[in-house]
């Protein structure tokens, strides 16, 4: 049985290597040397080989698990998944609008501008600040439990800082960088393999398929962009404070999500993401504009699948280049 002192290491090691990922990973801002990284990492993989009964499935040395998966199990989301209604022209954006304002009986609001990420959209569930469910999108209702893949993922907290509720949804897109959807084509050019016809369909089919390692080694994002149900978080009064929030607790919010008060802001938006999408170093097909208030958000409700507080405005489709 292993004595306090290093039960209290463990402890020690654990909270320093959450942090140093967090900060590497979430805030590309790290504070320690890879070197000085991998040193605390194999001092903890190295307690655990001698004290198998510290482990924990949350421990930092546990991002990859176990063997491949035979199938994935399904999971039902505790709140469907939505989709949203789509926008194509600052007409529609503004018929948009002029609904959502008509409902709320002329009240001003403002509104969150966010890009819309060409990922996966997944689901992940804490219990007590812990990761313990990840799965996809689906049908809305049912999706596929992914958790052991998206352990793998890096800018994804096992271990949420603050203070978080016992149950909490989180909601977000991942995704395969440009740059790493480029290196994993050329590596699988140089085998004679099928190549991926974008970014979008090698970070899905790379988590939708069986094998954590696979995942791991194919440097997949996330960005978190919702709670799952607003009402899991009584205290927070809009969607702007609930994405300070989840930043508060690890996870990974875009920089470039900004606050607007008018329609002409958000199409300024729209417009500084048309030229600037290109730059990015993720691929994105339009922006997400969301009623802030949640109040706001409640009285105007769902219709079928799509909220009528948001609205994708898709970007111009583009010439495929043959
Ligand atoms: N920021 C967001 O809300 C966001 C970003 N990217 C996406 N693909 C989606 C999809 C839904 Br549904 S919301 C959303």
């Amino acid at each position: 049985m292993a004595d306090d002192s290093i039960v209290q290491r463990v402890a020690e090691l654990r909270r320093e290597l959450h942090y140093h990922n967090h900060r590497y990973y979430v805030m590309d801002d790290p504070v320690i040397s890879d070197f000085d990284y991998d040193m605390l990492l194999q001092e903890l993989r190295t307690i655990e080989e001698e004290h198998p009964e510290l482990v924990t499935p949350d421990s930092p040395t546990h991002r990859i698990g176990g063997d491949p998966a035979e199938g994935f199990v399904q999971v039902e989301h505790r709140h469907t998944m939505l989709s949203l209604g789509n926008a194509f022209d600052d007409e529609s954006l503004e018929a948009w609008y002029r609904r959502v304002r008509n409902l709320l009986d002329d009240a001003d609001f403002s509104m969150t501008c966010e890009l819309k990420i060409d990922g996966l959209a997944v689901s992940l569930v804490y219990e007590d600040g812990v990761f313990v469910q990840g799965a996809t999108r689906g049908n809305g209702f049912v999706g596929e439990n992914v958790t052991q893949n998206l352990r793998t993922i890096r800018s994804i907290p096992l271990v949420l800082q603050g203070d978080p509720p016992p149950y909490l949804e989180v909601r977000g897109e991942v995704y395969m960088p440009v740059e790493s959807f480029r290196r994993l084509n050329e590596e699988r050019a140089e085998r004679g393999e099928q190549l991926f016809a974008n970014p979008r369909n090698s970070g899905a089919g790379t988590i939708r398929q069986l094998d954590p390692k696979v995942t791991a080694s194919r440097n997949m994002q996330i960005w978190a962009y919702s709670l799952g149900d607003a009402g899991d978080v009584p205290g927070l009064p809009d969607h702007w404070e609930a994405l300070e929030w989840l930043k508060s607790l690890g996870f990974r919010i875009n920089p470039n999500n900004r606050l607007c008060y008018t329609v002409e802001e958000v199409k300024d938006y729209y417009r500084e993401f048309v030229e600037r999408r290109h730059g990015l170093p993720y691929e994105v097909d339009g922006v997400v504009v969301k009623v802030n208030p949640f109040n706001y958000q409640s009285s105007l409700g769902v219709v079928g699948r799509e909220p009528r507080w948001a609205v994708a405005y898709k970007f111009p489709a583009e010439r495929a280049v043959t």
